[in-house]
């Protein structure tokens, strides 16, 4: 027997429309975004799929994404689960930043080095950052020892892995039909491992918004087909303007 897991990119969000680095910023979804989620619902409904548990981030970006996402599907009295280590990369002292202003101050290949090198983390918060984690009531519950001021994919990896392999693979074995609400770099981080991609070949993945991409696997949870539910050339389209935000103008 097969499983399918669908992962899913929050919408487009407030900051993605100003193209500004977001990380562990807790922005909204822009109404475009909006938009995005509620299609992404209606194409998960139109072709058959249905769910038994969901999971997400502590951001709203992805939490609305899902919600929009159920609605469509009248399913929104399914059980969801969020967790911080499925947020989004932190940032660092990037956040807030406009990526284009940023590779025209220090270079598109520097921008790139920060945007998708494997284990190259941007300037990291101060403690004392009004921004720093461990003074958001969100992250009360976690270890502060493990709460970021900074990432590299690398970091995010050695979290949001683990949570998947301890909290929801169990699910996906025991049959239940799973679907992950994330954010660009989280789902770069689960795409790798189950692709066994490269520290290399992960850094030309770029993440959709609001697209479902669904994972087939066997029994052993072996990786068996692979398919973003969008049509090819606008597939294209939205992956080309996330690798290119990073771009000068
Ligand atoms: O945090 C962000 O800025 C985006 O959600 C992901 O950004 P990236 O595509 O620049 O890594």
């Amino acid at each position: 027997m097969s499983m399918k897991l669908v992962l899913i990119r929050h919408g487009e969000s407030e900051w993605n429309k100003e193209n500004k680095f977001t990380g562990w910023t807790d922005v909204e979804l822009s109404e475009a975004g909006v938009e995005e989620a509620k299609k992404a619902g209606k194409v998960l409904k139109d072709a058959g799929f249905d769910f038994d548990i969901c999971y997400t981030s502590y951001l709203k970006r992805a939490i609305h994404t899902l919600n929009n996402v159920l609605a469509e599907m009248d399913r929104e009295w399914l059980p969801v689960v969020k967790s911080w280590k499925l947020n989004e990369r932190h940032y660092g002292a990037l956040q807030g930043l406009n990526k284009s202003e940023t590779a025209a101050k220090y270079g598109e290949e520097q921008v790139k080095i920060w945007r998708r090198s494997f284990d190259i983390p941007p300037m990291a918060l101060t403690e004392d950052d009004e921004r720093n984690p461990k003074k958001d009531p969100k992250y009360r519950e976690a270890d502060p020892a493990e709460l970021p001021l900074q990432e590299s994919l690398k970091d995010t990896i050695a979290r949001a892995v683990p949570y998947f392999e301890e909290v929801i693979k169990p699910q996906i074995k025991a049959g239940k039909r799973v679907v992950i609400a994330a954010h660009g770099n989280s789902l770069r981080a689960l795409v790798k491992y189950f692709d066994g991609l490269s520290d290399e070949e992960i850094v030309s993945v770029n993440i959709p918004t609001a697209i479902p991409l669904v994972y087939e696997f066997d029994d052993d949870l072996n990786v068996i087909g692979k398919e973003y539910l969008c049509d090819p050339d606008e597939l294209t389209a939205k992956m080309n303007s996330v690798a290119n935000q990073g771009k000068a103008k």
